[in-house]
């Protein structure tokens, strides 16, 4: 398979990660749709914290940004001795983990960069610290590379037709492009995707506020729905395929995305309606056998007790897991930035890692 399109090609939007002079910028994803702002960041505190409170968010995001929190002390760290730095590196990688649970992309890509401290604990302490700001350049360029691949493989075993999506895996949940988002974009410049339905998704409405902003952005014709009128589409026939990003997608194929995405699977199933995942490796957990391992985030209940900042309910109990897992059964094809993986997924899975 050939890339025919380059990044600049497919979205007018700009990276939604960057590290420059020191600071990590991030395009504030609470603000959207009302406000488009880029935040600077210089502390890994503070870093921490816009991963915690969603202003960015989506597994690849994080992993990036977590990087490049990892960057921001390289740069930053006052540290005279090696240990003095390690000693920092390591509370700032403990702050910077201690987030949220479910996205594997954050570990892995914090783990990506300890990895390199440690296999070059020996050289100076000018080297290290360029070494691990390469590093978090690399994880971010290589993610966008990884979507522009997977954007490539998706379009072209995606149904020409009506798309839904659910949640943002769009370019803001990325460095650039998204996953679903590119193969949504390459689909849209090959004109083989007629409409984009968009699921709002509760409680924080990732779907209106983000992929509704931008997929609209760059002029894909989309359809918003509230999340109940998912099932409605598909029985009117509206519906010809189902993409949607991944958290965690464990060795059996099993996978945690968006609260939300195992009800749109099974209905998929009873409507005959393909269903896929698409996600770069640095999402595939081969450590974990099956989907009940993954570790479920829960939220604060201020996210289901009220929307916009508007209270919708009284003081009750609230129950707020921010995903949840789908079988593999469900899973027509998973697509990764190393080709389209088809059941049986265990083993197929394993074949990319070879
Ligand atoms: C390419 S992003 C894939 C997933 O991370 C995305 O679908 C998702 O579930 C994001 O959840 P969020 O809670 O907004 O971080």
């Amino acid at each position: 398979m050939g890339i025919k399109y380059k990044p600049e090609e497919l979205t007018k939007l700009p990276r939604s990660v960057e590290f420059r002079e020191g600071k990590v910028y991030l395009i504030d994803q609470l603000l959207l749709p009302r406000e488009f702002k880029v935040i600077a960041l210089e502390k890994v505190e503070d870093v921490a914290r816009a991963i915690k409170t969603l202003q960015v968010r989506g597994a690849p995001a994080i992993g990036a940004t977590a990087a490049y929190g990892l960057a921001l002390l390289a740069e930053k760290s006052n540290a005279k001795t090696k240990e003095k730095f390690f000693d920092e590196f390591y509370k700032a990688f403990e702050i910077l983990k201690n987030t949220r649970p479910t996205a594997v992309n954050l570990f892995w890509a914090l783990n990506r960069v300890k990895r390199l401290l440690e296999e070059h604990k020996e050289n100076n302490l000018d080297t290290i610290k360029k070494l691990i700001i390469e590093e978090a350049h690399k994880i971010a360029d290589e993610d966008v590379e990884a979507n522009l691949r997977m954007g490539h493989y998706g379009a072209e075993i995606l149904p020409e037709g009506n798309v839904l999506t659910h949640c943002n895996a769009g370019s803001l949940a990325t460095v650039h492009l998204g996953t679903v988002g590119a193969a949504l974009r390459v689909m849209h410049r090959e004109g083989k995707l007629k409409l984009l339905w968009v699921d709002e998704t509760r409680p924080v409405l990732q779907g209106a506020r983000l992929s509704a902003w931008e997929y609209h952005y760059d002029g894909i014709p989309l359809k918003l729905i509230s999340d109940n009128m998912a099932g409605f589409v598909m029985q009117q026939g509206k519906v010809d395929a189902i993409i949607v990003g991944a958290d965690r997608i464990v060795a059996n194929g099993d996978f945690a995305n968006k609260i939300g995405t195992y009800s749109l699977a099974v209905l998929a199933k009873e409507h005959k309606i393909p269903f896929f995942t698409i996600a770069p490796i640095s999402t595939v957990d081969m450590n974990l056998k099956s989907g009940k391992e993954i570790p479920i985030e829960e939220r604060p209940k201020e996210e289901v007790l009220t929307c916009g900042g508007c209270k919708i309910a009284p003081d009750v109990d609230v129950y707020n897991p921010a995903f949840d897992v789908t079988p593999h059964k469900y899973l027509t094809a998973i697509i990764t930035d190393r080709g389209v993986v088809y059941p049986p997924f265990e083993r197929n899975l394993k074949k990319i890692f070879e």
